[in-house]
């Protein structure tokens, strides 16, 4: 089973044991996602579901109007019965590597409101450690003119290296969906734990906008297997 097929088990049986009718749901960013959204709008057209979507991304926002599925936003919904969102790397504590494709900052937010957080990934996501598959560090979405003192910062209290990510398609760096940049910290790998409280002091640097570590705030993750079987773990 490819890779793809593995995202796609994974999403389906989420979306499938989650959402019910009159649900509110957080929908998240990244290529896994794509399979979420796909589910909702067959379930919406065959059982006639009453969902709204929450985007966490533009992303996200347009994988919802291309499906037909109702758009909703923070204002009207402040409360999300379920986020359901792909995650870059998943620690055996449930702490989640999340921003690789960019988007971390209304991902989290989105999170934040929502009862459940539940994370579809393929099997090369499922690690008992941070760093031990997913190569390419933590994101850290900061204000433009201050990514070098907070570069320097993290670096010297912590180690490792920040990177500024720069784009493909663009001459410079990625700027987010909200105007920022994204740092990703390639950290030491003696650093195995404590993630809450790194991710509490990095927050508290002027100019951190928000990081990809997700720190207790999945309740559930469906990992797809090469074999065609759903894993799942909880909180
Ligand atoms: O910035 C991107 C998001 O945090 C994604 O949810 C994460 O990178 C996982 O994406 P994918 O499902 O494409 O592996």
């Amino acid at each position: 089973m490819s890779l793809e097929q593995a995202k796609k088990i994974a999403a389906f049986k989420a979306v499938d044991e989650y959402v019910r009718n009159d649900t509110v749901v957080g929908v998240g960013s990244g290529s896994t996602v794509v399979y979420a959204v796909q589910r909702l709008a067959e379930r919406v057209k065959a059982e006639g579901l009453r969902l709204v979507c929450i985007p966490t991304s533009f992303q996200a926002r347009q994988l919802i109007i291309d499906a037909g599925l109702v758009l909703g936003d923070l204002e009207q919904n402040p409360r999300i019965d379920c986020a359901i969102d792909g995650a870059d790397e998943v620690d055996a504590d449930m702490v989640l590597i999340k921003g690789g494709g960019g988007c971390l900052l209304q991902e989290k937010i989105v999170a934040s409101c929502a009862a459940q957080l539940i994370v579809i990934a393929d099997y090369t996501k499922d690690s008992k450690r941070l760093g031990e598959q997913y190569k390419k560090g933590i994101p850290v979405e900061v204000v433009p003119m201050a990514y070098v003192p907070i570069r320097d910062r993290i670096a010297a209290k912590y180690g490792g290296k920040l990177q500024l990510r720069m784009a493909v398609a663009k001459a410079g760096p990625v700027v987010t969906d909200n105007g920022n940049f994204i740092l990703d910290w390639h950290f030491p790998d003696t650093i195995v734990n404590g993630w809450d409280e790194i991710n509490r002091d990095i927050m508290m640097i002027p100019g951190v906008v928000e990081t990809g570590l997700f720190v207790k705030m999945a309740t559930k993750a469906y990992f797809g297997l090469a074999d065609g079987s759903v894993i799942e773990r909880s909180a």
